[in-house]
């Protein structure tokens, strides 16, 4: 596995990550893989925009069903909204990887 160096957000979750509202994100398995301990720059998906660098702290494998309220507070988010979120953009797809991170402060 050679490790992402580059992650992508929604432009929507920008103010959320950056007022540290917002300290996870749920992936599929081609965006899994970060490596602990490492840094990473965060770009807007749709305008490929830098925006900060965020510290990854670990990376959890999550089925769909098993997502807690828990994760849904660290979204920034109900539970309800999460998931509805989730099967937008990963349509039908139940394994998920849960990737907590930090906000690196310049
Ligand atoms: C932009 C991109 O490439 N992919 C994603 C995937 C997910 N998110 C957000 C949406 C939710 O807040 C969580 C859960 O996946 O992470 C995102 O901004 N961009």
């Amino acid at each position: 596995m050679v490790p992402k160096s580059k992650i992508t957000f929604f432009e929507r979750f920008e103010v959320d990550i950056l007022s540290g509202k917002k300290t996870l994100t749920i992936r599929n398995e081609e965006e899994k893989d970060y490596q602990p301990n490492t840094q990473v720059n965060v770009y807007t998906y749709e305008q490929e925009r830098w925006f900060c660098r965020l510290i990854i702290l670990r990376v959890e494998p999550i089925l769909f069903e098993n997502l807690t309220i828990e994760h849904a507070r660290q979204e920034n988010m109900t539970l309800a909204e999460l998931k509805t979120i989730i099967q937008e953009i990963y349509p039908g797809i139940n394994q998920l990887y849960v990737i907590y991170y930090e906000l690196v402060t310049p």
